[in-house]
């Protein structure tokens, strides 16, 4: 099937744009993978130190004629997601020697769960953790002895951060390792249920407890379709995963095998073997179109807005909103999964998952399939599924077409004609919606504005019963300078409660949502940000205010803004406590959300 003209004139315009940016980065890498084997520029001392404590693999490290693997691990036991990571490296060791390698550890990133902070202070450090975790990951690579590497890590800002790394380190081969989804708990929509009935009242504590010990109940990541598994539709979009490796459950025999091949495949494309396979061939203009053709046809996560034009600047490419918005454009929404429907990623996974949508959006001509991946050239190879034969993985051609149409729909018959995203802009600056998860009906909404500076005055407003009318909340002072841009993710069931009321609600902020946040119509990201002198911050109580979703707009009516004086926030609570104090210049230095919100990159 021929390219849609889109897909071409939108990777074009990329890669116009990208152009300077792009030759400095590639010729950057080619200068470093010109050096060849990293190892050969280390001292005996320097190599010493680092094969000391490698025990029997001491011999091969130092004759340094077989591949040596660096794992760059975010294992730790808050994330339910990377719990399972834990033994990882052992195996990954195993692996290495059995197929003629080694594998050492060549450093931890930090990783934050967001759905511990959510609602709370640390929640402040969230998105300033992306590009820590870019940082550590490059201390890690730094002891320059690897000719390949293992990114194990699948949550929110852990897989952007670490992407970062990863072209950064461009001219490293490279594979993510995903450790795959808890199996099904209690459903999303139930838990949702009883947070809103814990909201109103209407259960106690301990029902809510309940309801959420059964929905988050063990190792894997969270199964919903958030960020962090939109993450991985990424990988394997962009094709840094082995094909359909995303949403394998952990401590399952295929899983193990996954890891197993991962760790050989990252041993085959070094460059002391014949298929050198560098992530800076791999992430180029049409690897990113491809994850943003992904992120609108499955309706992921609004937090991939942000993150994607970090990832992409990384790797010398430069994407802008405009990019997003034609791609949904012409993206049919291909997949219903919780907050846009009620399925959760296993059941998405069972009736096709990505391996279907791939196969599907290719012959539709939404994607590229001349891309490198690190399982080899060309995506046409991620249509297939991985099968367990005598323990290790083989690939099958999946099954062409989807198992369950409540959940999974061809491009030919989608839940919707365009994908769940779309940019906002209008004289209170630029912005984005998800409609996937929004009704139809509420995709417009033109009410007064009641102004807030925290998430928890708004909830105070709403125990007071102060919200009896359609009503446009702005919640500003959430951007990246003022308090890093936390997550109001907590608003979703207070929000949801006067939604159900009858009320026509909608969220206005600098801030962002989580990738489980849904049903609420939602400006989101919208900058500049106040602290920034952003328009957002001339509105006042009362301002009747436009959010046009189907046209892209978003106004404040009849106001003139530059006869206003900009509102003020005391700012100063969000320098100390629960370590903001050390994030003093993330906060200063921080680009626009638009932008990517980097601070490193
Ligand atoms: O963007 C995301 O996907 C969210 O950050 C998610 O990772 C976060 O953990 C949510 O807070 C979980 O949902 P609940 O908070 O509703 O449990
Ligand atoms: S998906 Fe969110 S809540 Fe679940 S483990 Fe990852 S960061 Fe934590």
């Amino acid at each position: 099937m021929a390219l849609h003209p889109t897909i071409t004139a939108v990777t074009d315009r990329i890669r116009a744009r990208s152009e300077g940016p792009r030759r400095k980065y590639l010729d950057t890498m080619a200068k470093a993978a010109a050096e060849g084997p990293r190892r050969a520029h280390l001292t005996c001392g320097n190599q010493a130190h680092a094969y000391a404590a490698m025990g029997t693999d001491k011999s091969a490290l130092t004759e340094a004629r077989t591949p040596n693997i660096g794992i760059i691990t975010a294992y730790n036991d808050m994330l339910s997601a990377h719990q399972p990571f834990e033994h990882f490296p052992d195996q990954i060791r195993a692996a290495a020697r059995a197929a003629g390698g080694t594998a050492q550890v060549a450093g931890g990133v930090p990783a934050m769960c967001d759905g511990v902070t959510q609602g709370q202070t640390g929640m402040e450090l969230s998105l300033f953790s992306r590009d820590v975790i870019a940082l550590a990951a490059g201390v890690g690579l730094s002891h320059n002895v690897f000719d390949a590497a293992l990114y194990l890590g699948v949550c929110d800002k852990i897989v952007p951060g670490l992407v970062m790394a990863a072209a950064t380190f461009g001219y490293i081969p490279s594979l993510f390792v995903p450790a795959g989804p808890m199996v099904s708990g209690l459903p999303n929509d139930e838990k949702a249920k009883v947070r809103q009935q814990f909201a109103t009242g209407e259960v106690g504590r301990d029902k809510l407890m309940e309801a959420e010990m059964a929905s988050y109940h063990g190792p894997g990541t969270c199964t919903f379709y958030g960020t962090a598994n939109t993450n991985q539709m990424l990988m394997e979009f962009m094709g840094l995963h082995l094909p359909g490796a995303s949403f394998v459950n952990p401590g399952t025999p295929l899983r193990d095998a996954l890891t197993t091949a991962a760790t050989e495949r990252a041993l085959q494309i070094t460059a002391l073997g014949n298929e050198y396979t560098p992530v800076s061939d791999i992430l180029d203009e049409k690897a990113f179109v491809n994850g943003l053709v992904g992120l609108m046809a499955t309706g992921g996560s609004t937090n991939l807005v942000i993150h994607l034009p970090a990832m992409a600047r990384a790797a010398g490419v430069i994407l802008d909103l405009q990019d997003f918005s034609d791609l949904s454009e012409i993206t049919p929404l291909m997949a219903k999964v919780y907050p846009n429907g009620l399925a959760d990623v296993n059941h998405f996974h069972a009736a096709g998952g990505l391996g279907f949508m791939i196969g599907d959006l290719l012959n539709a001509g939404l994607l590229h399939d001349d891309t490198k991946t690190a399982a080899g050239s060309g995506l046409e190879r991620y249509t297939q599924d991985p099968k367990l034969v005598d323990g290790r993985v083989t690939y099958a051609p999946g099954e062409g077409k989807s198992l369950n149409e409540k959940i999974l729909r061809p491009a030919s018959n989608p839940f919707h004609a365009h994908g769940g995203l779309t940019q906002l802009s209008g004289n209170l600056g630029r912005g984005v919606i998800k409609t996937s998860a929004v009704a139809e009906e509420r995709h417009i909404i033109e009410a007064p504005a009641r102004i807030f500076h925290t998430q928890e005055a708004v909830k105070d407003a709403f125990k007071a019963g102060d919200f009896t009318a359609d009503t446009v909340i702005v919640v500003r002072f959430q951007g990246p300078k003022s308090n890093g841009m936390p997550e109001l993710h907590s608003l979703t069931p207070t929000l949801a409660v006067l939604q159900d009321r009858g009320l026509k609600v909608a969220l206005v902020t600098d801030g962002r949502m989580s990738g489980a946040s849904g049903k609420v119509p939602s400006a989101i990201h919208v900058c500049p940000e106040a602290a920034d002198n952003g328009p957002i911050g001339l509105l006042q109580d009362g301002d009747i205010v436009r959010l046009d979703a189907t046209k892209g707009t978003l106004d404040v009516l009849g106001v003139d803004l530059g006869t206003r004086t900009p509102a003020q926030a005391d700012l100063t609570g969000n320098g100390t406590g629960v370590g903001r104090e050390l994030f003093e210049a993330f906060r200063q230095n921080v680009g626009l959300a638009a932008d990517g919100a980097g601070v490193v990159i």
